[in-house]
This record gives C-alpha cells, structure tokens and sequence, in this order.
C-alpha cells in the first residue's frame, strides 16, 4: 500500500499544489485498495471531509491512473490525533478552485454510513448529512432561494424550470441543493435524482467519450426525474462539454423533470458559456443567494454553535463572542464555521471556557485576512468606478447629487465591510466629522429598504468587493 500511495502522492502534489498537498494529502495513509474502495486513515474528522469534498477526484484518478480500480474512497480516523488546534480544525479554509466533488466517496463511520444509505442518490454523488433544510438558517439574504428549493423539494408539478440558484462563495447554494436532494428523495423513495457537480460531469462525460460508452451516457442522464448541477460555471469555455449538457438539459425540459442548477453569477454574467444555454439557463427562476447580514450570520453562529456544544459537551462561551465574529468575519459562511470550528477545538483541547480573549487570540490570523479583505480606499475606488465620477470628487466636498449619493454609498460600505470606526471612516473621507458618516449610513439603510434598485446596486458592489 506504502508504494501505491508514495507514487501517487508524487503526482498528486503536482496537481493539487504543494499547499495543499502538504496539508490534506501528506497526512493521510492508504490502508487497503479492495473492491474499488480505497481506505485511508486520517488524523482528524475535519480532515477526511475536508478531502472527501476537494480532493476526492484527484486522488481516485491518480489511483486509477496507476492502474488500480479505485471508485471509492472511505476514511477510518487514526488514533494520533493532531496537537495543535490549528491542526485540529484549521479554519481559514483555502480558496476553493472549483469544486470537487464528493461523488464516489464513502462517509466516514458506520452511523453516517447508514444514513447515507437511505440517502443514497440513485445516480450521482452521496448527500452530506448536515446539509439539511432543518440546518439552513434562513434570513433576507437567502429566502428567495430557500423558499424556491423548498418548493422544488416537494417535488410537485415543475412550476420554473431550472430553478437556477446563484451567489458568492461560501454562501449555502451546495447546502441547499443537498437539502433539496434530500428532501425529494425522502418524499419520493422511487424517484431517480441526480446530483453532481458540472466538473464531474464534464469527467463523465470525457470518459464516456473515451470508453465509447456515449449513448450508456445519455441514457443515465435522460432517465433521471431530477437532475442538480453544481457551479455549473465550470463548464465556461469547454465546448463539447457545454454541447452535450445543453442536449441534456432539453432533453430532460422537454420531458417535464426538474432540473436544478447552481453558479457563483447569474447565467448572463457567466464568461464563456454560448448564448443558447445563457438563455435557456435564464428560462425558469433565477434565486440570488446574496451576501449574509450581520443578523443571518449572527443566526447561523448560534444554530452551528448549538451543534458544536453536542460535540464538545460542557464548554461554555462567555457572551459577545458570537456577536464578536458575526461583526468581525463578514467575508462568507464556510470561514465563519471554520473559525467557529477551530474555537471549540482550541478551547477544548485546553479545556477552557471561550472568552473575547481567546477568540482573538486563537483566530489571529482568520480575523486579520478578515480585516483585510476590504480596504477603505478600494471602496471608493470601485464606487466612484460604479457611478462613473471622480475618486477626487467621491472623497471631496462637492455636494451635488450624483456625488453626494455616491458617496453615501462609499461610507455605508465603509460602515459594513470593513470594521473600521466613524470617526476613522470620517478621516478617510476627506476628514468629515463622525456624525456625517453616521448620517450617511441611515440615509443609505433608509433608502436601501424602499429601493429595490438601490439595494440590487448595494449587492452587486458588495460581491464586486468580496470577490
Ligand atoms: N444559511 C445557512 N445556514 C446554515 N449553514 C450555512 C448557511 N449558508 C451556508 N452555510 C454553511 O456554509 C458552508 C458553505 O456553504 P456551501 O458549500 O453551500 O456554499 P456554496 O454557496 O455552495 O459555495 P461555493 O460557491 O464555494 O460552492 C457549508 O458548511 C454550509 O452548511
């Protein structure tokens, strides 16, 4: 096993990058390759679902690549556990470069094995258990799109179709779309449903290309009653890959299934992908998951820290520190977890109540890539780009209307996406006093509640800047 693994390995730290290789795959072992099922044992939890949902793909083809059957993966946890908290839980998630999969992987222990059975989608990728609609805090930001997906889950007669969900990262679209597999299946015990991520259709249908089994293909797909794409901006720019998921998209349309789709942007905004499917994409119910509130993450803190304290009985969390975080991490849902994560391993490895003060010193460096993210300037810039006038002018005194709005705009983003103070704000911007940028917020939070114009221009500057 030692010398399938090592050679693998060699391969696999060239495609997934030193970084990563070095964090996820190094620690793992590979224990036993039979029946296609590749075990391996990994020092944590966190960690074989952290490669069950990035690197499943990878490692499978290397394997395979070497020869060996390999269909599945299946983790055991070894006994020796990391020390340090970082390594426990290491909750600055890395960039995601496109989804892989978690197609073809087995879950971890016995208990979510048998619930993965009842879940078993008929054709495509295993469910994650957490990714429930009971586990889905739902707030402004996101009850369009919870509300459709709870719709398509009932799985009644196709009233939009796609239901074409779309965000930033890290902002709950995977979550809902297992919810809605879920949902349907238990609803629907006979129906076929199929998820999969639009990478691992395009792996699909490569190979099904390469084995000349193209027609068994489009059979499989053709057959389901619903079909789920995840972040289907990942075909952009592969033609023949875009080709046959248009056919099947008609095909399925023509038939009366469901189809589900997700994207990081709305299909029009998509780069590289052809016009027809742009079009056809925009056919059903377009779902903008947006940017969390302070209140939806403050939400989603208490409803995850809720599930922490069953999985670390008896750690107590002084008050604030959830408000803390909800303020302080803005940037999207899977880094807030992830710090939130790493606070309960740290303050249990050290068996500690979570204070202020742990939480600052623990999540250093999450809270200062947080801080980061956007800086004041940039605002500006990008607003005064977005309404075409000056950067002089946004931060000047000129008081004219379509400057004066613009830079109301400028302070309330301030305000929201960086934690900087009014009266460090107010410097910034060509030194006004504090109660300016104050009034300047109000004005913006007024007006963004009437117009909805405002509020769209408000989003879409928001991800410009978070992106
Ligand atoms: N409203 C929510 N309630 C509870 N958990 C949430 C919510 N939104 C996101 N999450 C959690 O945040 C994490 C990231 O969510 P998810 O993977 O669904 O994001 P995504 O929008 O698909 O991101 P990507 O664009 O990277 O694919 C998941 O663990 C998910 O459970």
């Amino acid at each position: 096993m030692d010398s399938i693994w090592g050679q693998a390995c060699g391969n696999l730290k060239n495609s997934v990058g030193a970084n990563n290789y070095n964090h996820w795959i190094k620690p793992l072992r590979l224990v036993s390759l039979d029946d296609g099922i590749a075990e391996f044992a990994a020092p944590t939890r966190f960690m074989s679902d952290w490669v069950n949902r990035h690197f499943a793909t990878a490692i499978l083809g290397e394997l395979q690549r070497s020869g060996h059957r390999a269909e599945r993966l299946r983790f055991t946890i070894s006994a020796n556990r990391p020390t340090s908290p970082a390594a426990a839980a290491p909750a600055a998630a890395p960039a995601r470069a496109g989804r892989m999969t978690a197609s073809a992987v087995e879950p971890a222990s016995a208990e979510a094995a048998a619930s993965a059975a009842t879940r078993t989608v008929d054709l495509g990728a295993p469910l994650d258990a957490r990714f429930t609609f009971e586990n889905f805090v739902v707030g402004k930001p996101n009850e369009l799109a919870h509300a459709a997906a709870r719709r398509v889950a009932e799985g009644g007669p196709v009233s939009f179709n796609p239901l074409f969900l779309y965000g930033g990262v890290g902002l709950g679209k995977t979550h809902l779309m297992h919810a809605i597999a879920s949902e349907y299946i238990a609803r629907h015990p006979d129906a076929k449903v199929m998820y999969l991520s639009a990478e691992q259709f395009m792996y699909r249908f490569v190979q099904a290309l390469k084995d000349k089994s193209i027609l068994d293909f489009k059979e499989m797909f053709r057959s389901v009653n619903l079909l789920m794409v995840d972040d289907v901006h990942f075909i952009a720019g592969k033609e023949s890959t875009q080709e046959e998921f248009f056919h099947t998209f008609n095909a399925l349309v023509d038939q009366g299934k469901q189809i589900v789709i997700s994207a990081d942007r709305a299909p029009g905004e998509i780069k590289g992908l052809e016009e027809r499917i742009k079009s056809r994409l925009s056919c059903g119910l377009l779902a903008d998951v947006h940017p969390t509130t302070y209140e939806l993450r403050l939400g989603i803190l208490q409803s995850k820290t809720e599930a922490f304290r069953q999985q670390y009985p008896g750690l107590e969390m002084a008050p604030g520190v959830l408000e803390f975080l909800a303020h302080r991490i803005t940037s999207n849902v899977r880094v807030l977890e992830g710090a939130l994560q790493r606070l309960f391993a740290f303050a249990s490895l050290i068996g500690r109540e979570i204070t202020l003060d742990m939480t600052q010193e623990c999540l250093t460096d999450i809270l200062r890539a947080s801080d980061r993210r956007v800086s004041i300037e940039e605002i500006q810039r990008k607003v005064a780009e977005h309404y075409n006038i000056r950067l002089a002018d946004l931060i000047g005194p000129k008081r004219v209307r379509n400057v004066a709005r613009p830079r109301q705009i400028a302070m309330y983003l301030s305000k929201q996406l960086t934690n900087r103070s009014l009266p460090e704000i107010g410097r910034r911007f060509g030194g006004r006093d504090h109660t300016t940028i104050m009034h300047g917020v109000k004005k913006i939070e007024e007006l963004a509640a009437s117009d909805e114009a405002l509020s769209e221009d408000l989003d879409l500057l928001k991800r410009l800047l978070e992106a």
